[in-house]
C-alpha cells in the first residue's frame, strides 16, 4: 500500500481536489491520503495556513478579525460550491473556527496553533467527502484517532517514538481510502500541536513509516525535483534519483520543495519516496531511495539558503584550550541558540547561525558572555551571510570538486567567506555575502552541469 501526501497547490481548487481523486483512483495501491490545507492558486495568491495565521494574529491582538475570517471561509466556500458539497460543511466550518476562536482567544499559542491546523483538517474533511461522491469508501480520519502523538511543543512538533506503533494498529486494517490531515499531531495532554511550516510532508513520511508503506508518494506543482531550485535558475536539469542523504542536504539548504525534517522516518523503515506531479502525474517524478548507482556525474544538486550570520571568535592558543569549543557551544545552548557550522582555524572558530536567532537582545547578551567567560581576544558578528551547498554522494571520490567550484566563484567574481565539509563528504558549504547567493549558485550551476 502507498501514502500519498498532496500539497497545498494540488488542493488549492475544486479542479485541483479534482485531479487529486484522480490520481488517488488511479492505483488502488493509494489508500493513505495526506492533504495539507490549500495553497496558492496563483504567484499572487495567499495560502490557507497564512490566511490562519493573520486571523490569529488579529484575534489574539484584540484587532478586527472580521476581514481575515472572511478570507478564510471564502476559499472553503469555493472549494464546496466548486465541487457541489453539502452546504452544511460551510456552515460546520464557520461553527468550529468561532468555536476555536472563543475558546483560546486568551491563549495565543493554543490558538495560533489550532486555527493553523483546521486548515489541514477541514480540507481533509472535505476530501474525503468529495471521494465518497465519486462512489469510493472514503474516511475522515484525525491525527488522534491516528495515533500522530507529538512533543508538546506549538509550532514545533515532532513526533514522539510510541507513535509508530499507534499508527501502524489504528490505520493498518481498516477498509477503504483514509484521508489524514498534514500538518499536525496531539500531544499526550491532548493539544493539537504543529509541525514546522510546511510539515504535511513531515506527516506523510510519519504515516507511511507508522503502516510500512511500500512506497511514500509525494505529489506538488513541479514533474520533478530539479539540480538547482527552477525559480533561481531557469531550465535546470532533473533529477531521476537521489539518496535520502543527498536529499536531507539539499532539503536543509534550500530545496523546499520537501521538508528536511521529513526524511527520517522513511530513511529508517528504508521506504522510497517519489515526488511527483499532480498537473501532470504520468511524469516519473523523482525517486529517493537509500542507495543509487554512480551516474557520471559527481554532483546531484545545488541549493542555496540566505539569513545566516557568523559569531567570529580569536584567542590565541584556542587549539590547546582544554574545553573551549563545549564552552563556547554551552552558552549558545543556555541562550537557546542552534547551530549550523562550524567552521575553525588554530586560532579562530566561526558559529554559523540563523540571524533570527539573534534577535531581541541576544546578540549583545551572547558577545558579552563570550568575553567574560571565555575571556576570548576578540568576537564579533558578521550579518548579512548566504550559503551555497555542494551535494551528491559521487563528491567523495572524485579529485577536484572544490578547485572547480573555487575557480567558478572567483570567475564570477564572488568572494568565498567560508569554505566547510563534513567528514561524509556528500556536501560542500561555501559562504558568500547574501547578495551574491543566487549568482553564486548560477555559476557552480554550470560548472557542475
Ligand atoms: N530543486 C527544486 N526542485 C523542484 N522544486 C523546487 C526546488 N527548490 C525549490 N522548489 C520549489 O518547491 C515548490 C514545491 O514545493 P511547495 O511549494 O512546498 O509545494 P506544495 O504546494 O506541493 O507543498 C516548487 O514549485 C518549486 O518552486
Ligand atoms: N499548510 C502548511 C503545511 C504544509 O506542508 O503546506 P504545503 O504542503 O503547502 O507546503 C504550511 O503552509 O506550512
Amino acid at each position: 500500500m502507498k501514502v500519498v501526501k498532496f500539497g497545498g497547490s494540488s488542493v488549492a481548487s475544486p479542479e485541483q481536489f479534482q485531479k487529486v481523486a484522480n490520481i488517488v483512483l488511479a492505483d488502488r495501491k493509494r489508500k493513505f491520503i495526506i492533504v495539507s490545507a490549500p495553497g496558492k492558486r496563483h504567484d499572487v495568491d495567499r495560502k490557507m495556513t497564512d490566511l490562519l495565521i493573520q486571523l490569529a494574529d488579529s484575534v489574539a491582538e484584540g484587532r478586527d478579525d472580521s476581514a481575515a475570517f472572511a478570507s478564510v471561509m471564502e476559499r472553503y466556500q469555493e472549494i464546496v460550491t466548486g465541487l457541489s458539497l453539502e452546504k452544511l460543511f460551510v456552515s460546520e466550518i464557520q461553527r468550529n473556527l468561532q468555536e476555536t476562536i472563543a475558546r483560546y482567544r486568551h491563549d495565543r499559542k493554543r490558538l495560533m496553533d489550532s486555527l493553523k491546523a483546521s486548515g489541514e483538517d477541514n480540507n481533509a474533511r472535505l476530501m474525503a467527502a468529495y471521494i465518497t461522491t465519486l462512489g469510493q469508501e472514503a474516511y475522515y480520519v484525525s491525527p488522534k484517532e491516528a495515533g500522530m502523538v507529538v512533543t508538546n511543543e506549538p509550532g514545533n512538533a515532532r513526533i514522539l517514538p510510541e507513535a509508530f506503533e499507534r499508527i501502524g494498529t489504528s490505520l493498518k486494517n481498516r477498509e477503504g481510502i483514509l484521508v489524514i490531515p498534514g500538518f499536525f499531531g496531539y500531544s499526550k495532554e491532548g493539544h493539537i500541536v504543529t509541525f514546522p511550516r510546511g510539515g504535511s510532508d513531515i506527516t506523510g513520511s510519519i504515516i507511511a513509516a507508522g503502516v510500512e508503506a511500500e512506497e511514500y508518494e509525494n505529489f506538488t506543482d513541479v514533474d520533478s525535483i530539479y539540480s538547482v531550485n527552477p525559480k533561481l535558475v531557469r531550465n535546470p536539469a532533473e533529477i531521476k534519483e537521489l539518496t535520502y542523504r543527498e536529499m536531507r542536504e539539499l532539503a536543509y539548504a534550500g530545496f523546499s520543495v520537501f521538508h528536511d525534517e521529513a526524511l527520517q522516518p522513511v530513511f529508517h523503515k528504508k521506504i522510497p519516496v517519489c515526488v511527483k506531479n499532480t498537473n501532470h502525474p504520468e511524469a516519473p517524478g523523482t525517486s529517493i531511495v537509500s542507495a543509487r548507482e554512480p551516474n557520471g556525474y559527481p554532483v546531484v544538486g545545488i541549493a542555496s539558503d540566505k539569513g545566516f550570520c557568523s559569531i567570529n571568535i580569536t584567542k590565541y592558543l584556542m587549539n590547546r584550550e582544554l574545553g573551549f569549543g563545549r564552552r563556547l557551544l554551552e552558552i549558545l545552548e543556555d541562550e537557546h541558540i542552534s547551530y549550523e557550522h562550524t567552521p575553525s582555524g588554530i586560532d579562530n572558530i566561526s558559529v554559523i547561525v540563523r540571524a533570527h536567532q539573534l534577535e531581541n537582545g541576544k546578540e549583545e547578551r551572547i558577545l558579552q558572555r563570550i568575553c567574560t567567560e571565555l575571556l576570548v581576544d576578540e568576537v564579533h558578528v558578521e550579518r548579512n551571510l548566504g550559503m551555497v551547498m555542494v551535494v551528491g554522494e559521487g563528491m567523495a571520490k572524485t579529485v577536484g570538486i572544490a578547485a572547480k567550484a573555487a575557480n567558478a566563484l572567483a570567475e564570477a567574481g564572488i568572494n568565498i567567506k567560508m569554505i566547510n565539509q563534513g567528514s561524509s563528504e556528500v556536501s560542500m558549504m561555501f559562504g558568500v555575502d547574501d547578495y551574491q547567493v543566487n549568482e553564486a549558485l548560477t555559476a557552480l550551476y554550470h560548472a557542475f552541469f
